[in-house]
């Protein structure tokens, strides 16, 4: 028989046109309300591969050091736990080299997981892997990404209900971006989407949400209507630099009620932080990074309110 948690686990979850419910056992309104479950992938298994401009870029000239990187990631752990937050590790296979960042094979949201569809070939294993874990954790899933490629970290959910998709071609193209439009827009969300550069792989790596109407953005590759809409709702932007942002210092975690996990390196935005009375934990992800990644890369929120 089933036990409790798990009976609420099903493949589809959305329902046609709209009116999907609410998860009833686990619930993430927003991104930045108080985290209390996270979802991260181990690095048992990582390798640096060229899959991006960026990790290609550290691939040639200084090589990840895995070891290195394995233990930033334990630090990283720890920082979660150390704010009473509840790790949930996806199973470590040695068939999957990326799967430490748990941002793209999934995204969770008010109705449930979605299951993206990878756009490299040796990262498409994780979506099998997420559909498992969730069915552990007794987590719907809302649908599943069929018309194109989608991955996870272009579902940027800006606040309640209005979720901003990042759309660069090579890893979510424009028919899987599409394909979520329209389930968001049917359930009644402001959905807008963004075409940026592949170079910049998703956008989470230029736009980030920190608190409720607060905002991390790099200005200097982020599309001026994006700003505008942002403080059109009232958003506060918190500008980080372009070279920051390279080196993935925009992609930090909100933990809610003004708490943030950040990389070290990313001074600019920790000072504008702390100034602003936010208790930051900075830990040091440089090494990990170099595989084309960062912290906010790295979770997917599982329970947050
Ligand atoms: N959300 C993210 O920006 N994820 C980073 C993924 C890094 C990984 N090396 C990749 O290129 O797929």
């Amino acid at each position: 028989m089933l036990d409790e948690t798990r009976k609420d686990f099903t493949l589809q979850a959305r329902r046609k046109g709209g009116g999907t419910a609410p998860m009833t056992h686990w619930q993430l309104p927003n991104e930045t309300a108080p985290l209390s479950d996270v979802l991260l992938g181990s690095p048992a298994y990582l390798q640096h591969l060229a899959t991006s401009s960026l990790s290609r870029k550290h691939l040639r000239e200084n090589p990840c050091n895995i070891q290195l990187a394995q233990s930033q990631h334990a630090e990283m752990v720890a920082a979660y736990e150390s704010f009473g937050v509840k790790v949930h590790m996806l199973a470590p296979e040695p068939e999957l080299p990326m799967q430490v960042y748990a941002r793209d094979s999934s995204v969770m949201t008010p109705y449930g997981a979605i299951i993206t569809a990878m756009a490299q070939w040796w990262r498409r294993g994780e979506n099998y892997a997420a559909i498992r874990q969730y069915e552990a954790l007794g987590i719907p899933i809302y649908d599943m990404v069929t018309a194109g490629t989608f991955e996870g970290g272009d579902f940027n959910v800006i606040e309640e209900g209005c979720v901003l998709i990042g759309c660069g071609g090579a890893r979510t193209n424009e028919a899987g971006a599409r394909q979520v439009a329209g389930w968001f827009e049917d359930e009644g969300w402001e959905v807008k989407l963004a075409f940026i550069d592949e170079y910049y792989v998703h956008i989470d790596l230029m736009v980030v949400p920190i608190a409720e109407k607060l905002t991390a953005v790099c200005r200097d590759c982020t599309a001026p209507w994006i700003v505008e809409w942002l403080e059109g709702k009232g958003h506060e932007i918190i500008d980080v630099p372009f070279r920051d942002t390279m080196n993935l210092g925009c992609n930090v975690m909100s933990l809610g009620k003004d708490r943030v996990i950040a990389p070290e390196r990313s001074r600019s935005l920790i000072d504008a932080l702390r100034a602003r009375g936010f208790e930051v934990t900075a830990v040091d992800t440089a090494e990990i990074s170099k595989t084309g990644g960062g912290i906010h890369c790295m979770a997917q929120s599982l329970r947050r309110g």
